[in-house]
């Protein structure tokens, strides 16, 4: 079996897709590519798949004293996966992208390894745009991409998700009856402390309709756990998130790549609220393809208060058939296959470029 680098890192969103196709190559030799303190950490499970890591952070804006600190450090990162690339007798190199895969792709273009890469926004990070002329495929998750990146070798393959997405085997809220309105909301893997800011001014209003509340709100929240109450369920982040979004009745959300495809999955109606600092307002481009298919409701942050989250929140919930509609367009965005897509590319993929 040809061995595998995976360099992904950072984010739920970077890493859950590279597990996803991780799992879908269960005969492969796997090692992890990530750095010191970050969800990768956590996150990969390192007896099966040895995590390596090399100290980088991301580039800043502007040109100043830390773009060359930066610079520096992704020279001797690149010099030491290109040794970890030959020491270890790689044969292909897979990444999700972000600044971890700089490295990675440098490093595996100096040894002639070829690389796929997997760009899940629709609007493709820095690095796609920069270093994807030096991967044997880009992978996308959103066809929208491809206007982005005219001169690469794209494919569209969906985004990964975890199996338990596919099949949901575990159960999640046993208290909760089953005709309950659920109602989920999740700023991502990191939480969205604004978001929770205003969910939280309508919750009170929202339980006493009989609804339930399933709050994720990342750990950096100095809320977290003040406020209890029986159909209030809080947690900083949820393992079993698949069980949970199975059991929603509507989801309110960031607008990342990865919670996105598993609403598909799910086919659950949302209301999508981008988080607008992230880079370059990728979120809004994922987004917008959703509003377009009359999958989701997109609300700026801008705009987001309790009374206008509260109005639009009773609105679609007094309508089951609207919510019905938005949950079929969603299912009609699913790729369920997407994780074995990017498996069977590695697979095909010949060794020299
Ligand atoms: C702030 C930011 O820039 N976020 C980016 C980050 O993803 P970020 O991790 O913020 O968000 P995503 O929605 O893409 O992924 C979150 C992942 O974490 C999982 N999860 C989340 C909460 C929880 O309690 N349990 C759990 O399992 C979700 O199920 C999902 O698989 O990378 C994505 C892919 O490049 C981008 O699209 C996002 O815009």
């Amino acid at each position: 079996m040809p061995k595998l680098l995976i360099a992904a890192s950072g984010t739920g969103g970077h890493l859950f897709p590279a597990l996803a196709v991780a799992q879908a190559l269960p005969d492969w030799p796997i090692e992890w590519l990530g750095v010191p303190e970050r969800l990768e950490n956590q996150l990969v499970p390192q007896a099966t798949y040895p995590l390596h890591r090399v100290r980088l952070s991301g580039l800043p804006g502007g040109l100043n004293g830390r773009t060359l600190k930066v610079l520096a450090e992704l020279l001797v990162a690149t010099w030491q996966v290109r040794r970890l690339l030959q020491s270890g007798g790689f044969d292909r190199v897979f990444t999700t992208g972000g600044y971890i895969a700089a490295p990675a792709i440098l490093a595996a273009r100096s040894l002639g390894i070829p690389v796929v890469l997997h760009e899940s926004n629709a609007l493709p990070g820095k690095v796609t745009r920069w270093l994807g002329r030096w991967c044997a495929v880009v992978a996308l998750g959103f066809a929208a991409a491809q206007v982005h990146l005219p001169k690469l070798k794209t494919l569209v393959v969906g985004t990964p998700v975890r199996p338990d997405f596919q099949q949901i085997l575990a159960t999640a809220g046993n208290e909760i009856p089953h005709t309950a309105f659920v109602l989920l909301i999740t700023g991502g893997s990191q939480g969205a402390v604004s978001l929770n800011r205003v969910v939280r001014a309508c919750v009170p209003a929202w339980l006493e309709r009989g609804w339930w509340v399933v709050h994720q709100t990342g750990d950096q929240d100095p809320e977290c756990g003040k406020f209890s109450h029986p159909q209030y369920i809080e947690r900083a982040f949820f393992p079993d998130m698949a069980a949970w979004m199975g059991r929603a009745n509507l989801v309110i959300a960031r607008a990342g790549a990865g919670t996105l495809s598993e609403l598909t999955l799910l086919h659950k109606p949302a209301i999508l609220i981008p988080y607008p600092w992230a880079a370059e307002n990728h979120q809004q481009y994922n987004a917008d393809i959703f509003a377009r298919q009359g999958a989701a409701v997109v609300m700026p942050q801008a705009d987001l208060t309790a009374a206008v989250l509260d109005t639009l929140l009773t609105e679609l919930a007094a309508h089951p058939e609207r919510l019905a509609q938005m949950g079929q367009a969603m299912s009609a965005l699913a790729v369920p296959d997407s994780a074995q897509r990017v498996a069977g590319v590695l697979t095909q993929l010949q060794v020299k470029l």
